[in-house]
């Protein structure tokens, strides 16, 4: 064990209660105790130790590894009656990588039990449980991601044969691409396509031009024999090739075409639309159910990526606050016996602890959405109320915007802090890394869902304008009611902009900042609603493609003010004085932070909502709270209980012996052969004499 972890950890003993911080983490997750359980089991297993060596294998070989881990895993599961929650967690958390079943597991399964009917729930989803079908979910094509209304696949009915019938080979933009798990694991593909119907007055007709298009719909069609596993009839599939970061690397997204691939009719999902076959006068389109539940239960997968996009950088900061505390580079000026560790130095650890805040922030944030969701879904099922859908929309559709740049630019940020062990793939971050980057473009591109966060936003800001307050403050959904509080000064006419700041009071010094939560929250809350108002104004005036990044504007606004909100009144509620206080100061250094490097603070400055003289104290409150939590890292990052399984890394084991582990791997790289040839050719073909 390393003398400067031992240090650490003593630094901070009693100092707040770990299990607290433990238990808000994994809150609505597979608890701490239950994941040890299963690190242990998974430790004994010889295929599933040392798995960073797969790294050194060709791409193809990791993809073959990547399958006997699966495998493995569900053996495992099986022995053992892991729930599915457990399994789940398992392959992605615990073992910490993506798999080639994943968007069977996450994706189809899910689509079918969303948008399904009772039946075809019944059909597919045992044969998904016992993998008879593998499926995976192709809505993106080579064209089109975003814009799901302008998707080329094509579906028509035939009344001939009462099938449907599957194009996208042409044109070329209409072939699906991207696809998680495509690539060569799938022989099934939940398709969404563009589905056209025979008119009503001749329900018998081929004739495709007279058909009627009825927007996307999802579809179920085998692409494979399952037992062969060559392509059926019609379709052209195969993997698309290597990813950027190496991100999703034991992931064969794929690319597909279907050239009249034939379903039957009840292979659309129909749980809200479905192809009634029966009258022999022709076939009907028939909408069932209410949509809006479909949009509610969406809405699951949103709500679980505070988690999911958070963990990883829980990981990252436990790992770089181990290694930081080790590494030693320079000499004290007083002593000269040891050399200084590196996170002793101001520029090591201001940039550390707000990476360590935010990680903390994470079972808050978790916390709110869930509690969100749930009430929402609660409300749906037991009295058939949709009210609470746009919050709850607007509050998955902005934090996972602001979670997965927040998170993955954070993680970068930890890999450089450790310098150059910390570009090693031993160090464990550029797993996390590759794997978080492309969360900001997948599930809604960031920048697109922004705009439907600011558009509900802007509807709720107009609606008082409209309706006046006291309407507003019953019909307001209840995240969005903060709008009603500031609107006097803000709406549309009043002038709320620069120059105005004559008359603000704002903080003058260190202490007014530290003893004003709720006022923080309060100028998060104003920051959102004049860039609301902005945003109103600029919508009366400006074409839309003129206007987008105003909305990105206003939703990263929204969400950042979410998660101050809840860090702050969450850390607030915390029963333990000591916890309590600790989590406090972290939950003030990521606002503060945020005020700071994050220009929440010039837009206040901008609309006028602080004073200039604000913003040295601000950046001093700053300054004094990290140097409060520095000392404490070690500590606050043991907390999170992390195994070294997990963490999977050389730099940030529990021990911190990092050297003696990244020799042990150096040993073991493949490289470390030899290439007495390749070499000899290399200098046959040097470049001789002094012609240059
Ligand atoms: C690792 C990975 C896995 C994936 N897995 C799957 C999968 O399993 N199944 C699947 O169906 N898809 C999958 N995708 C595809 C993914 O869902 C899409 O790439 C994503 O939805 C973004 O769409 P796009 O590629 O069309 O981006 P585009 O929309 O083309 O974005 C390009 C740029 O244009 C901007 N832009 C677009 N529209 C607007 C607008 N209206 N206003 C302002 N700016 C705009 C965007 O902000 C972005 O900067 C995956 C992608 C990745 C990277």
């Amino acid at each position: 064990m390393s003398f400067e972890l031992i240090e650490a950890r003593a630094a901070s003993n009693g100092l707040f209660d770990p299990e607290i911080l433990a238990n808000n983490l994994y809150k609505h997750d597979i608890p701490r105790r239950r994941i040890n359980e299963i690190v242990k089991i998974l430790e004994k297993e010889p295929i599933l130790q040392d798995r960073y060596m797969y790294r050194e294998l060709s791409r193809e070989d990791q993809f073959r590894y990547s399958f006997r881990v699966t495998t493995k895993i569900l053996e495992l599961s099986k022995k053992h009656s892991w729930t599915l929650q457990e399994l789940n967690g398992t392959m992605t958390n615990i073992f910490g990588d993506k798999f080639p079943t994943s968007l069977h597991n996450s994706a189809f399964k899910y689509v079918i039990k969303v948008i399904g009917s009772d039946e075809q729930g019944k059909e597919w989803l045992p044969k998904c449980d016992t993998h008879e079908v593998i499926g995976c979910y192709a809505q993106t094509e080579l064209g089109h991601g975003s814009n799901v209304r302008a998707l080329q696949t094509k579906a028509f009915y035939d009344p001939k044969l009462k099938h449907v019938v599957l194009c996208s080979s042409e044109p070329l933009t209409a072939r699906k691409w991207w696809i998680g798990g495509l690539g060569v694991t799938a022989d099934h593909a939940a398709v969404q396509a563009s589905l056209y119907f025979p008119p009503k007055d001749d329900p018998q007709s081929t004739d495709r031009s007279k058909y009627k298009y009825l927007g996307p719909h999802m579809f179920i069609v085998p692409i494979r024999n399952p037992t062969t596993r060559e392509p059926l009839p019609g379709v052209t599939v195969g993997d698309i090739g290597p990813k950027a970061a190496n991100g999703f690397s034991i992931i064969d997204n794929g690319f597909l075409a279907l050239d009249n691939v034939r379903i039957p009719a009840s292979n659309l999902l129909s749980r809200f639309t479905s192809i009634d076959t029966t009258d022999p006068k022709g076939a009907r389109y028939v909408l069932t159910g209410n949509p809006k539940v479909m949009y509610a239960s969406m809405t699951n997968l949103r709500a679980g990526y505070p988690f999911s996009l958070g963990l990883p950088l829980c990981k990252a900061v436990t790992i770089a606050s181990r290694y930081l505390t080790i590494r030693r580079q320079f000499y004290d000026n007083n002593d000269k016996t040891k050399e200084v560790q590196v996170v002793k130095y101001s520029s090591v650890y201001s940039r550390l602890v707000p990476f360590v805040a935010l990680a903390h922030s994470i079972g808050f944030i978790y916390d709110g959405v869930q509690t969100s969701y749930l009430k929402m879904m609660d409300q749906l099922v037991g009295q058939g109320s949709d009210a609470l859908l746009p919050e709850v929309h607007v509050i998955t559709s902005s934090i996972k915007g602001v979670i997965s740049m927040k998170c993955t630019r954070s993680i970068e940020q930890c890999q450089i802090l450790m310098g150059g062990h910390g570009f090693s793939y031993h160090s464990g971050l550029s797993t996390l890394y590759g794997n978080a980057l492309p969360a900001q473009t997948f599930e809604g591109e960031n920048y697109v869902v922004a705009q439907q966060t600011a558009n509900a936003l802007a509807k709720q800001y107009v609606y008082i304008l409209e309706h006046g307050k006291k309407a507003a403050a019953k019909n307001l959904f209840p995240a969005s009611q903060f709008l009603i509080k500031y609107i006097d000064r803000m709406g549309l006419d009043a002038s709320h902009g620069p120059g105005a700041t004559q008359g603000i009071s704002s903080p003058k010094t260190v202490e007014e900042w530290l003893a004003n939560d709720e006022y923080i929250i309060e100028l998060f809350e104003k920051r959102t609603t004049s860039l609301v108002s902005d945003f109103v104004m600029a919508t009366r005036s400006t074409d839309p493609k003129d206007r987008p990044h105003l909305g990105s504007a206003v939703s990263f606004a929204f969400g950042e003010q979410f998660i101050i909100t809840q860090y702050i009144r969450g850390a607030a509620n915390i029963n333990d004085p000591a916890t309590r206080d600790i989590v406090l100061r972290l939950a003030r250094i990521l606002a503060y932070k945020f005020l700071v490097d994050d220009n929440v603070a010039l837009s206040l400055l901008e609309f006028s909502h602080i004073n200039a003289y604000s913003i040295r104290p601000l950046r001093d409150a700053l300054q004094q709270e990290i140097k409060q939590i520095a000392p404490h890292v070690i500590a606050l990052t043991d907390a999170f209980g992390f195994t070294d399984y997990e963490l999977n890394t050389a730099l940030g084991n529990y021990n911190g012996l990092p050297y003696e582990t990244l020799m042990e791997r150096a040993k073991k790289s493949t490289l470390n052969t030899s290439f007495v040839n390749e070499i000899a050719a290399l200098k046959r073909a040097g470049l001789t004499g002094s012609k240059l």
